[in-house]
């Protein structure tokens, strides 16, 4: 006697959201913070509207701090940092957005067959509501998160895994999740940038006297509520430091607002480096997994600027990982490991 098979199920009865055949499928989603879609005041405008009203990032009741942003900061700040964005807009767009994508495309099928690489941005485009929804048509019933950023803050790694969460919220069918963990002290992110810094330094026609690490700052109020990222900038500091034979100068860039921020600040290190008989720095910013605005603009530019206006005479700026052999040889080894158990070991 034939055995007897359970009825198919009508079409209207299958789960919508996938086709009825799914291949198993890894997704693997790198994410950064986001930038804007030109170098103009209306993108800046509209681009600093949402990064900025993240509570998140700005930790002041909306009720105070939307009219401040709405009625003081968006009608002067865009066109400031419009003209700094154009300083560094290349070709292929924003640096921050182009590494990205190039960091995207060389850890194409790293992973092997079933392993999908994307990528999108906290704020401004590709969303990261449109790739976790990609991911997930293209059969991904599991996907790593991974913000780019080293050290851990609020504003940057938490927001980025909030977005996710909030565009699984709106799914009757979600796929499972990991994130990928803040990677400060990882010996695979430390003997990355020694490699990085050994090889620029090397390269130079001067020896510097001091190798400045810059991180971006955040709000000294920050720190005070428990935010690890101030220790985890002063951890990776020091791991390099160890690492490369000698202490760094650690500081912290990017001030923004009236409130204090994180000390000691990049822009006044610069000045004073000078004023104690150091006029041959390298610098560079381990805590930026791709260059931008901060780093191209206000490091490699306005840094330079006003550390040679205080009487410096030799000064390198020592790019971010990017996209080179190191740097992608460091995540695909730390998104390897958090991959393990979801994909078979190559
Ligand atoms: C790498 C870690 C970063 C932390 C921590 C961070 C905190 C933080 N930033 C602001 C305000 C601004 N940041 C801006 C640009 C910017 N910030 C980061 C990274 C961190 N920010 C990156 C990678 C970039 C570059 C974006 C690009 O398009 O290239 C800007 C916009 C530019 C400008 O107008 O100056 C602002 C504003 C706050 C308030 C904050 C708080 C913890
Ligand atoms: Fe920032
Ligand atoms: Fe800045």
């Amino acid at each position: 006697m034939p055995p007897v098979l359970p009825p198919a199920l009508p079409p209207a009865l299958l789960p919508p959201e996938h086709p009825p055949v799914r291949l198993r499928k890894v997704g693997v989603l790198l994410t950064n913070l986001g930038t804007p879609d030109g170098p103009d005041v209306k993108s800046v405008k509209r681009y600093l509207l949402e990064f900025l009203s993240d509570k998140r990032v700005v930790e002041i009741p909306a009720i105070l701090w939307q009219p401040i942003l709405r009625g003081i900061i968006l009608n002067t700040r865009p066109a400031k940092s419009a003209e700094a964005y154009a300083q560094v807009w290349s070709d292929d767009g924003s640096p921050l957005a182009a590494i990205t994508k190039a960091q995207n495309t060389a850890l194409q099928g790293a992973f092997g067959p079933g392993v999908m690489v994307d990528w999108a941005m906290r704020y401004g485009k590709p969303s990261i509501a449109e790739r976790v929804q990609a991911l997930k048509d293209a059969g991904c019933d599991r996907i790593l998160i991974a913000p780019l950023y080293p050290q851990y803050c609020g504003a940057t790694t938490a927001t980025a895994n909030d977005k996710v969460f909030e565009t699984l919220a709106k799914m009757r069918w979600q796929p499972a999740i990991r994130t990928l963990p803040p990677y400060y002290d990882d010996p695979a992110y430390i003997d990355a940038l020694a490699e990085s810094i050994e090889a620029a330094v090397a390269k130079l026609d001067f020896e510097p006297q001091a190798i400045v690490a810059s991180f971006h700052g955040m709000p000294q109020r920050t720190l005070e509520l428990g935010d690890p990222y101030h220790c985890h900038c002063q951890k990776t500091g020091r791991l390099l430091g160890e690492r490369l034979g000698k202490p760094l100068v650690v500081s912290f860039q990017s001030r923004f607002g009236r409130a204090k921020w994180l000390d000691p600040a990049t822009d006044t290190t610069l000045e004073e480096l000078p004023e104690k008989g150091i006029t041959k720095i390298a610098i560079f910013a381990p805590g930026f997994s791709a260059d931008c605005l901060e780093t191209l603009e206000e490091l490699a530019i306005r840094g330079r600027e006003s550390f040679e206006e205080k009487g410096g005479t030799h000064f390198a700026y020592i790019p971010c990982l990017n996209d080179s052999d190191i740097g992608i040889a460091m995540l695909r080894a730390l998104l390897t490991r958090e991959l393990e158990g979801w994909v078979a070991p190559a």
